[in-house]
């Protein structure tokens, strides 16, 4: 078991936002994680990556990426912890050949390859996301916690990124609002209303009626 929470309760301001939750996640799993705005998915999503941060490369929703770094330093900057100051210091004022090839060839598979020393300040919304994809992936972990990581993008693209997180993570976490894309890409679904966990189901056999629970009011 990677993740393993017993009646987890988050409140802020004495409103609870996670609501006694229970929930197991295996390794391998492909989980999409789904909810109307505010449900409590990046509160999660956030409580996740503090139990196992050393094993998790986590892509919040804001990216964190730096708005006056290229996508080749941004990128980059998964692996600072992996090498020297000195070699890092170099890096960042003439790149090494071999980084940059490596970071080039993940920007290629995602179709961004022209953006590698582009700053992140003038990519559009759907490079910047597909930068942090990249991040992730170079970050070399084998968990990926995403919020969100594909909302800007148009839907070749979408799915053509999706294709990549799997085959670059064993097990994702992915935050999302397209029910049918979760339903086409992912294992699992975890559907939070309110804090609270409603729905839990392989894929295979979700129904209609679990995702309108989820989002609408239902007698
Ligand atoms: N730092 C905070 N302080 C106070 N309230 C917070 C804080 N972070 C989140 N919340 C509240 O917790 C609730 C859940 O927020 P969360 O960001 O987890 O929802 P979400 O499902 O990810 O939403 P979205 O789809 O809009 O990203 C919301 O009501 C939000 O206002």
């Amino acid at each position: 078991m990677i993740f393993n929470l017993e009646n987890e309760t988050i409140s802020y301001e004495n409103k609870k936002v996670l609501d006694s939750i229970n929930l197991s996640i295996k390794k391998g799993e492909k989980i999409a994680l789904l909810g109307s705005s505010g449900s409590g998915k990046s509160t999660l999503l956030k409580r996740l990556y503090e139990i196992k941060s050393e094993e998790v490369s986590y892509l919040p929703q804001d990216l964190g990426l730096v708005n006056n770094l290229t996508s080749y330093h941004n990128v980059y900057t998964a692996t600072l912890e992996k090498k020297s100051t000195i070699y890092n210091l170099i890096n960042l004022i003439r790149p090494f050949k071999k980084d940059l090839y490596e970071v080039s060839k993940i920007l290629k598979e995602l179709e961004c390859e022209s953006k590698l020393l582009t700053k992140s300040l003038n990519l559009s919304g759907g490079q910047k996301q597909r930068v942090a994809i990249a991040k992730s992936i170079y970050s070399g972990k084998n968990i990926l916690l995403a919020d969100e990581p594909i909302s800007a993008l148009d839907e070749y693209i979408c799915k053509k990124s999706i294709d990549i997180m799997h085959k670059s993570f064993e097990t994702i976490i992915c935050a999302m609002h397209n029910v049918d894309l979760a339903i086409e890409n992912f294992d699992r679904i975890i559907g939070i209303k309110n804090g609270k966990i409603l729905l839990d189901k392989q894929t295979t056999s979700i129904s209609k009626e679990d995702t309108n629970r989820l989002y609408y009011v239902v007698e």
